[in-house]
């Protein structure tokens, strides 16, 4: 996000979802996490007018990865789209949010057989299927409970996107996903395609997270295109569903130059338009799984300045009450972000300094060099862009609690996770002596 694109009051404090940042940090305490909801619900229309702009069927289902939660959850529901899960947590949170089981995709490269009883017994829409062992144990639970599923495939198309080495999934050499440069794909077909209790509606391919340019997403769309026109000649069989997967990218620093959702998503659609043509194909229904791109630039981390740590001819350290626990990203991709000083927006930009985090680690340092003003104990800092995979990726190192998280819209706000308590820290410990 642009810094200058964020609102201020008359007392020059960042606004969020019509409400003053320093209030909420106040009111909450710190580390907090808070979401612009009418953000999200605008990115969401992004996507969807760029689809219906096109005539085609489609559906969106957001990556629960990025940010789950009952309030988020319910958010999805009241813009109707869908969603996808990768984990029986995921599935139960979705659920308990009474979010629409038929709407529910289920993800994972090593489900567990009670991971798939679950979505066999709630009925949910799809079982991305992602190995060989996944397509026996399906079977199993299906034929137990004389029940049938819809199911996809989840193929690695070997194309390989350029972002981070941890953020590509659809490279050959990737531990998701039947390969389709061997021949995995048509081996998983030929078996799925003989157990009744299990209806192929469509294949999937992710190429990787965080992704600005549309060529990957072309060559996607192309392959995918190839592959259901192999399928047919060799199997008379064609998917009604090519799911594309997430990754389109945000930008969380002036270096990155994303593309917006209506540019990925009329690339995509000139490409398959092009290609079922020259196919002889029918234009197949097309999903796509967004996560980064609806919560991200939603997301909002806020800290409260500490202490410092000056070291003479050389460079600060600001430290702030959370850090990695809250959000892993910088440490573990070594991810940039931007902040600002919540309470002195318009203030002149005096020291460069280094956001350090709360813990004990030498690599929690949040933002390795930004500038800002003269920054005092009591400060409150917000991280911008904090949306996507900071809350989701929480953990309690250190036994540090993991934030509240607020949802502000309208002038409004909303507690939608409860901060944890130290008594929740230990709430699982057993006595030992
Ligand atoms: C299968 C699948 N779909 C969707 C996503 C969401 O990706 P992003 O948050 O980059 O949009 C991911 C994560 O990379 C994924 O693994
Ligand atoms: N956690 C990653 C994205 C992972 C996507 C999951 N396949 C990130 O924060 O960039």
């Amino acid at each position: 996000m642009i810094s200058s694109e964020l609102k201020t009051n008359d007392q020059n404090h960042l606004i969020i979802g019509g409400v003053d940042s320093v209030k909420l940090a106040h009111k909450y305490g710190t580390p907090l996490v808070v979401y612009d909801v009418e953000k999200i619900r605008q990115q969401i229309k992004r996507f969807k007018s760029s689809f219906d702009e096109s005539g085609l069927k489609y559906e969106i289902s957001y990556a629960s990865k990025a940010f789950a939660a009952i309030g988020m959850y319910q958010v999805l529901k009241q813009e109707g789209l869908h969603t996808d899960v990768v984990s029986g947590g995921e599935l139960y949170t979705a659920l308990k949010a009474g979010f629409p089981a038929d709407k529910i995709s289920f993800h994972g490269n090593n489900k567990s057989y009670q991971e798939l009883e679950m979505a066999v017994d709630n009925h949910i829409g799809v079982v991305i299927l992602d190995n060989f062992l996944e397509i026996e144990l399906l079977k199993k639970v299906l034929q137990e409970k004389h029940t049938s599923i819809n199911v996809m495939l989840r193929l690695t198309p070997g194309i390989s996107a350029h972002t981070h080495k941890y953020d590509q999934t659809g490279q050959v050499d990737s531990k998701f996903g039947f390969d389709v440069e061997s021949g995995q794909d048509k081996k998983a077909l030929k078996q799925v395609l003989a157990i009744p209790e299990m209806k192929l509606i469509g294949i999937h391919a992710h190429i990787g997270s965080q992704i600005f340019g549309v060529q990957g997403f072309e060559m996607l769309a192309q392959k995918m295109v190839d592959i259901s026109a192999e399928w047919k000649k060799e199997f008379e069989y064609k998917p009604e569903i090519l799911n594309l997967g997430g990754g389109f990218g945000i930008s969380y620093t002036d270096e990155d130059e994303p593309i917006g959702p209506d540019i990925f998503i009329n690339k995509i659609i000139t490409t398959l338009k092009e290609a079922t043509q020259k196919a002889d194909l029918v234009l197949p229904e097309v999903w796509i799984e967004p996560g980064r791109s609806i919560v991200g630039p939603a997301g909002f981390n806020l800290y409260t300045v500490g202490s410092r740590k000056d070291i003479p001819g050389m460079t600060s350290y600001i430290n702030v009450d959370g850090g990695m626990g809250d959000n892993i990203r910088p440490a573990l991709y070594q991810a940039k972000y931007e902040a600002v000083v919540t309470n002195k927006m318009k203030a002149e930009l005096t020291e460069v300094d280094h956001l350090a985090g709360k813990y004990c680690e030498s690599g929690d340092i949040l933002i390795d060099k930004q500038k800002f003003p003269a920054l005092v104990p009591g400060d409150i800092v917000a991280m911008l862009d904090t949306g996507a995979y900071g809350y989701s990726m929480a953990s309690n190192y250190n036994l540090n609690p993991r934030p509240a998280v607020v949802f502000a819209e309208n002038g409004q706000d909303k507690l939608v996770i409860e901060r944890e308590s130290f008594a929740d820290l230990i709430k699982l410990d057993k006595s030992y002596l």
